[in-house]
């Protein structure tokens, strides 16, 4: 893997900064998708952050008032405490909400952050459901559905500081308003104290977030390393091949760039955050000789001595965390850019027409003088490819790996469009149909079809998903793949759950997969069949089985087969032979046999293979 030289630590801190400030116009509509999410919870936590950010002011004020009540009645000969143990009973009171509040806040967070995860992880399976197959190979893309989908808990730090920060907000006036009112000067010291340390949060958590985000690519191939390093589906070949130094030296070298400039960076912040600290300190010890003085010459109370060295320090605390969360916050809101620029994906299918798709299929397709790149890509992959197949024909795709056939099918599947040309089914071109309807035309197994880490019945049922109960329909498919073989050696028959990934799961083998994956194009009743290389993974028995129940059932049925065994292809009625990204030739088994062309050579050196 190509890696760039390592990131300076000045790299791109500019335009960070301003992106990042740039990025919180996305909190009020994070807000009301918060809102949405659950009202109820919502006001729930902005009411008790309201209480909760008014208390610190109050139970300050009460603290003055018992220091006051208790000069004054140490001053009296004969002393009345009713007074005074109603205030303390006051504050014990207040202390005691002040906790209830602090965990009702924590609770509603939990609960609204754990209600707005699900809404969003749906919004996003939802939203990638919609788009384009092109889309998702487009690397930028990739990269962003991954951060949109991999940020789910940054977004939930998010909602709580973000809400914190309103009740820091409240809080902060309340106290500098009690410090107005006694001691305006105050405020000026308090500014002094704070600024160093704003500063300092301001400049580091900068440099630390262009760091991180300077080295996205490295951290990615750190997390790639650790994932080959350990885990099941690599540890035959980590251990066969002896590759543990290899992978550890290469992790180990890269994290070490990182935690070497990491650590330069942290130092720096102790030493200067030391610093700012100690500036920090001694305008409080100035604000508090100025309040001791004052209370000294008889201008304040011993009481309002107390609330105002409290509100002072607590103020500065308040700032303080105030600033911190603002950057942290500033920082997570570049990952919600990230995640409604996904959201936000225009999915206005470019061919708005709807036209009814025939009952039947009466001409089949056609292919005319097809030309295809993948975009982002100059490479023809296609070039000016035209065919028929026609209705109830069964037709293979033969051809080198690499020639283009799994592109030909999902041109044909419209997952993506020809450059030129255009295809055809019945004389009209695919493009005109509905896109959803067009592509529920057909029954699909692919050639890296997914292994669903559910049970053998979810699994089949894939197929055709609101079958998902109909038994019946579920055996009738397994037992056309040979599928039911396999469940008959499973424990728990359909309800096996299949992969390692979670409990009692059983994993199978390639060929057992295949039948269970061929299972799914069985389950409804498509008028199109397309099987890419159905068959590479089962044993030439069990390859010639499931062939001779496909040909059974599909006996009119249009179809296209991909394959490398000969022994499968020859059986369709026609044999389309592609050789990088051009029809070579085309024709049943005997007349592509007498044509002594590419196709007679292929299928001779097979058959020479297996005497
Ligand atoms: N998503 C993609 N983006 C860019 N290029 C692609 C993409 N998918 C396939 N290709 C390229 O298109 C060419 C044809 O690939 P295709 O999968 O159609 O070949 P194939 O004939 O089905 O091969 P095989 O027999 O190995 O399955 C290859 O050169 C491949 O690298």
């Amino acid at each position: 893997m190509a890696r760039q030289a390592p990131k300076s630590l000045k790299e791109g801190n500019k335009t960070n900064l301003k992106k990042s400030f740039s990025a919180l116009i996305y909190i009020p509509r994070f807000f009301k998708e918060i809102w949405n999410t659950n009202k109820k919870l919502f006001l729930g936590s902005a009411f008790c952050r309201l209480i909760g950010a008014v208390l610190p002011v109050i139970i300050l004020w009460i603290g003055k008032i018992i220091i006051d009540e208790i000069i004054i009645q140490t001053k009296l000969d004969a002393s009345d405490l009713t007074q005074l143990w109603t205030y303390v009973g006051i504050e014990f009171g207040l202390i005691v909400l002040s906790d209830l509040i602090s965990r009702a806040i924590q609770l509603t967070d939990s609960l609204l952050g754990d209600a707005y995860s699900i809404d969003t992880s749906v919004r996003i399976i939802k939203k990638t459901n919609q788009i384009d197959i092109s889309l998702l190979e487009d690397s930028e893309f990739y990269d962003k559905l991954e951060r949109a989908r991999t940020q789910t808990t940054s977004r939930v730090g998010l909602m709580s500081n973000a809400l914190g920060e309103v009740q820091s907000l409240i809080s902060i006036a309340t106290l500098v308003a009690g410090l107005i009112y006694f001691e305006p000067y105050l405020i000026i010291l308090l500014v002094l104290s704070i600024i160093p340390s704003f500063i300092n949060e301001i400049y580091f958590s900068q440099q630390q977030y262009s760091l991180a985000r300077g080295w996205t690519a490295e951290r990615r191939e750190l997390d790639y390393l650790r994932f080959i390093g350990a885990n099941d589906k690599t540890a035959k070949e980590i251990k066969l091949f002896g590759l543990t130094d290899f992978v550890v030296d290469r992790f180990k070298n890269l994290s070490q760039e990182y935690y070497d400039l990491n650590k330069k960076l942290a130092i720096k912040r102790s030493a200067l955050g030391f610093v700012f600290n100690v500036l920090g300190t001694l305008s409080y010890y100035g604000a508090y000789v100025f309040i001791i003085y004052r209370v000294i010459s008889g201008v304040i109370t011993l009481g309002e001595l107390t609330f105002l060295s409290g509100a002072f320090n607590r103020l500065t605390r308040n700032l303080q965390d105030f600033f911190s969360k603002f950057t942290r916050i500033s920082e997570s809101a570049l990952y919600l850019k990230d995640y409604f620029d996904f959201i936000d994906i225009s999915i206005k299918p470019k061919h708005n027409e709807d036209m009814p798709l025939p009952e039947t299929i009466s001409e089949g397709f056609e292919f005319k003088n097809v030309e295809f790149s993948y975009p982002e890509s100059d490479n023809k992959i296609l070039k000016g490819i035209s065919f028929k197949i026609k209705a109830g024909e069964k037709l293979a795709f033969v051809g080198q790996n690499g020639a283009g056939k799994t592109t030909l099918t999902k041109l044909l599947l419209r997952f993506y469009e020809p450059t030129s040309g255009e295809i055809l089914l019945d004389g009209v071109n695919i493009n005109r149909f509905n896109k959803a309807k067009y592509q529920a035309f057909f029954g699909v197994i692919f050639q890296d079809f997914f292994k669903y880490e559910f049970t053998v019945r979810e699994n089949i049922a894939i197929g055709d998903i609101k079958e998902i109960n109909n038994q019946e329909k579920i055996e009738n498919a397994a037992e056309l793949s040979l599928a039911n073989q396999v469940v008959s050696e499973l424990k728990k028959g359909y309800d096996q759950q299949l992969g390692k990934r979670f409990a009692k799961g059983q994993e199978l083998s390639g060929g057992q997969w295949q039948k269970v994956a061929l299972a799914r194009a069985y389950m409804k009743d498509a008028k199109v069949m397309i099987l890419d290389e159905p068959t590479s993974a089962l044993d030439a028995k069990a390859e010639s089985d499931v062939f001779d129940r496909f040909i059974g059932l599909t006996k009119d049925k249009t179809s296209i087969i991909i394959s490398h065994r000969f022994s499968t292809v020859r059986q369709a009625d026609k044999i389309l032979v592609l050789d990088e990204g051009r029809v070579l030739e085309m024709g049943t088994h005997e007349a592509l046999m007498a044509n002594q062309s590419l196709y007679a050579d292929l299928f001779k050196l097979q058959a020479e293979g297996y005497q």
